[in-house]
């Protein structure tokens, strides 16, 4: 499922990115081993004075930043300033997300920032959008929302878990159905058919919301803008 770079392009994507975060923000944590980087650097800013308070996106986000010291609250208490969040396929600022199972709450808090920073290898990029779309479903609503993503044109496959016979629970207790489209010619509209099928508690297409993108290559960092 997940496209593979090396350890050393996601944390020099992820430890760039992190540069632009200063004092006083609230900065939104995304999910997965590249936005694990970043959080992993915040901590070292936080312990050298940096001032910061943290907005989880995860169980494992969650985790990553207690044991970075980063401190956290929740979007009750707060706005993110800045994200930085993960992905696993981008088209220009298109992404799909949802590898770790996390695109709900991640969209939740990556939308509700000023300012949404992708951190990927390059791997991630590619010219269009064919990478399978995770759709995060309520359990009951599994069959006929997978019979719908079918009436789209999809190939829905239930996500299993990997070290336990069964489907992969989400940290908000639903299932996750892996939609393959093919080429996804056009984006905005898939991601508005499946927002409006009943049972669909998010998917994983974000249209519209990353600022910039972060490559970690070889040699250095990619910066783009919108
Ligand atoms: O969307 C995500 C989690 O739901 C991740 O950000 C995405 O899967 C990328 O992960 P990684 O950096 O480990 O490749």
């Amino acid at each position: 499922m997940k496209r593979g770079g090396t350890d050393q392009q996601k944390r020099r994507a992820a430890e760039r990115a992190v540069t632009a975060v200063s004092s006083g923000m609230v900065v939104g944590l995304g999910t997965g081993s590249t936005a694990g980087f970043a959080i992993d650097k915040l901590g070292e800013r936080v312990d050298d004075g940096l001032e910061i308070t943290g907005i989880a996106t995860s169980y494992q986000s969650r985790q990553r930043a207690r044991e970075a010291g980063i401190p956290l609250v929740t979007l009750e208490d707060a706005t993110p300033d800045i994200a930085i969040d993960g992905a696993d396929q981008i088209a220009g600022t298109t992404l799909i997300k949802g590898g770790g199972a996390a695109h709900a709450r991640e969209k939740v808090v990556d939308s509700a920032a000023d300012r949404l920073l992708i951190v990927a290898d390059p791997t991630k990029e590619t010219e269009t959008l064919d990478h399978p779309v995770p759709v995060e479903v309520l359990p009951d609503a599994r069959p006929t929302v997978s019979r719908r993503l079918g009436d789209l044109g999809g190939e829905p496959t239930l996500r299993s878990a990997e070290r336990k016979d069964g489907p992969v629970v989400t940290d908000n207790g639903n299932l996750v159905v892996d939609c393959s489209f093919g080429e996804i010619e056009e984006p905005a509209a898939l991601a508005r058919q499946l927002s409006q099928l009943p049972g669909v508690v998010e998917h994983g297409l974000f249209v519209g919301l990353a600022d910039e993108i972060y490559i970690g290559t070889a040699d250095g960092v990619v910066h783009r803008t919108e």
